[in-house]
């Protein structure tokens, strides 16, 4: 069955970014030119489609428990609210969020569930979730990290080996028994002219597994000087990597600034599901470029402008809580709000929401 089907396409007169296509069964198989184009990827834009990544099956049933939880009366789904302490987990309403920093608010909904609590159930890890996500934790949920969960580890342990580390050193800073930030999220959006639904942002952890059907998905590509979509193509993932991933290696691999606005042409609209499986780092992890353990990684530092920058004496639960935190609207005080919300983009135009 072919999900798009159903949806007006993305029109053909609007520009997107061509991203390069990787093919994930070559990366696993171990082929160079596959891998280098990889490298390319994450070291050029830190975006790229991954084709072949055999996780279709279990993304359509992601997309219906993203709809039946989202179609919950109000009330019950802010029962399980994510709070304004910068936990991630659970339900978070339109409008919780700013998406700048002058505090306008964003218009998307939110269900994030932790990889800990899917992995774990039926025992309860992290948190309670609605009742359309625990009825489709063994069937759909659970089944879907752990593809996701094989897909990332696969393509880190890639870019470990291009960064001159040690065997499982990447893996080492995501370990599968420890608590982390690691959560898939099923995201859902109504038509909206006249701002973003989600502000301009890189994303927190390492490796993003983003599936999207309609268009609104914009990248900030690096020497350009307006935003461009990324147009979604049936059966290819999007993938990114995050801050964690920067700092790791150094400012080797990119963090890309990215944002969602509402799609174009007649997708417009239409309301707007997503569904993305974040890899994060173990919360104990500190995030710091990992010079010992490469020498790539070590003249990268040698040589960047602000070494400090990867040494960031934070852990991953810190850095990851303080941006959750800063963007929730309750919290905001000011623009510095907002500010204290950043990650590694800090030295990007983040200013320009240009709408
Ligand atoms: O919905 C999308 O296309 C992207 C979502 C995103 O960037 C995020 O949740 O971090
Ligand atoms: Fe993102």
């Amino acid at each position: 069955m072919d999900p798009f089907a159903e949806l007006p396409p993305f029109p053909d007169n609007v520009p997107a970014h061509p991203l390069l296509i990787i093919d994930y069964e070559l990366v696993k198989a171990g082929d160079t030119a596959e891998i280098e184009r990889l490298w390319t990827a994450g070291t050029k834009l830190g975006f790229w489609y991954l084709k072949n990544h055999g996780v279709d099956e279990e993304v359509h049933k992601m997309f219906e428990m993203g709809s039946e939880t989202m179609a919950l009366p109000m009330e019950e789904k802010m029962k399980y609210e994510q709070g304004d302490d910068g936990m991630s987990f659970g339900y978070k309403a339109a409008g919780a969020n700013a998406v700048d920093a002058t505090g306008t608010l964003d218009t998307a909904q939110f269900i994030n569930i932790a990889k800990d609590d899917a992995l774990a159930w039926p025992v309860q890890a992290r948190r309670d979730y609605p009742s359309t996500v625990n009825a489709r934790m063994p069937t759909t949920i659970t089944p879907f990290v752990e593809k996701s969960l094989a897909v990332n580890n696969t393509l880190l342990e890639a870019f470990n080996d291009k960064l001159g580390l040690p065997k499982g050193a990447l893996l080492k800073q995501h370990p599968r028994e420890e608590f982390s930030g690691s959560e898939t999220r099923c995201l859902f959006s109504p038509p909206i002219l006249d701002r973003q639904v989600i502000g301009a942002h890189t994303d927190f952890g390492s490796l993003s597994f983003l599936h999207n059907r309609l268009g609104g998905l914009q990248v900030f590509v690096p020497g350009s000087e307006t935003w461009q979509y990324v147009k979604p193509i049936p059966g290819h993932a999007i993938c990114n990597l995050g801050d964690a991933m920067a700092i790791f290696s150094g400012g080797i691999l990119r963090s890309n600034l990215h944002r969602v606005v509402n799609p174009p042409g007649d997708q417009g609209s239409l309301y707007r599901y997503s569904l993305v499986y974040f890899t994060r780092p173990g919360n104990s992890i500190i995030l710091r470029a990992l010079t010992d353990e490469s020498p790539m990684i070590a003249e990268a530092v040698a040589n960047a402008r602000d070494p400090g920058q990867f040494d960031t004496g934070v852990t991953s639960l810190d850095w990851f809580t303080r941006r959750i935190k800063n963007q929730r609207i309750k919290n905001r005080k000011g623009p510095e709000t907002w500010m204290a919300s950043r990650g590694t983009e800090h030295t990007e135009p983040t200013t320009i929401s240009a709408y």
